[in-house]
């Protein structure tokens, strides 16, 4: 199935997924002096329940922490979006060095990290019907840069042990994702998909315009999770990365001037 490697890694995928050249797909470049600032566009609300967070999963592909999603516990509202999404999952993309690792770039430079928060549009009954809907998910990007350890990011690290190959999971409690967040909230959105298989465009990207940090050591921790299942041969998860996709025409916003 699907995956990073050469033989199918983001440049096989069409052959499984043909949207995978479609008209809004991502990751893209963010160009900030051609975003377009939209005075029209709201802040950002962020209201998580630390109680929500689940477990964290190695699913062969990424790092995840999910959350229990039966209720407005941990919701997004606010920002480009209309009504309420539910906090889903949040996971990263990383590289292999500290070159590259995000799926946004901005202007062309790439970070070495890049978190998601998925969340999904309560207008439907579930995360399942939401995938396949164009204003189903909405999904939060925080672009990592390197820099001084982030004692946020620790509690996360320190359960890698326990998930380093595929299929592992453990449980994971009592966190609260807004402290991964920068001090600022300003962003640039527009519509795009899932940046792995199935691709769907569903997605309204929120990406925000003020990296977190994290140290070198810290990225070399990533690097040590695998890709393969225990008793498999080893393969370390690193560029579990999609490169920038072409923007077809579509618009950026920004939320600040
Ligand atoms: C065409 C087709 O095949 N349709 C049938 C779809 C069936 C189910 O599809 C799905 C779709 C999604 C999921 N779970 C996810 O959480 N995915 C996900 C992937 C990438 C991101 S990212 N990196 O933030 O953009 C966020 C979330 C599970 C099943
Ligand atoms: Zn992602």
């Amino acid at each position: 199935s699907w995956g990073y490697g050469a033989d199918n890694g983001p440049e096989k995928w069409e052959e499984g997924f043909p949207i995978a050249n479609g008209p809004r797909q991502s990751p893209i470049d963010i160009v900030p002096t051609q975003a377009q600032h939209d005075p029209s566009l709201k802040l950002l609300k962020l209201k998580y329940d630390p109680a929500t967070a689940q477990g964290i999963l190695n699913n062969g592909h990424s790092i995840q922490v999910d959350f229990a999603d039966d209720d407005d516990s941990s919701t997004m509202t606010g920002g480009p979006i209309s009504g309420t999404y539910r906090l889903r999952q949040f996971h990263f993309h990383w590289g292999d060095s500290d070159d590259r690792g995000s799926e946004h770039t901005i202007a062309g430079n790439m970070f070495p990290s890049e978190l998601h928060l998925v969340h999904w549009n309560t207008k439907y009954p579930s995360f399942g019907d939401a995938v396949s809907q164009p204003d189903g998910l909405g999904v939060v990007g925080v672009l990592l840069k390197i820099g001084s350890a982030n004692p946020r990011l620790q509690k996360i690290i320190d359960a890698f042990d326990e998930i380093k190959s595929k299929g592992k999971q453990t449980t994971f409690s009592n966190f609260d994702p807004r402290t991964l967040l920068p001090a600022s909230l300003d962003y640039w959105t527009y519509d795009g998909s899932l940046t792995t298989p199935p691709l769907l465009e569903t997605v309204t990207w929120i990406v925000l315009k003020e990296p977190i940090s994290v140290s070198p050591g810290q990225m070399a921790k990533f690097r040590s999770l695998l890709f393969n299942a225990e008793g498999e041969e080893r393969c370390c998860m690193v560029d579990n990365y999609r490169p920038p996709q072409p923007l077809k025409g579509r618009k950026v916003r920004a939320s600040f001037k």
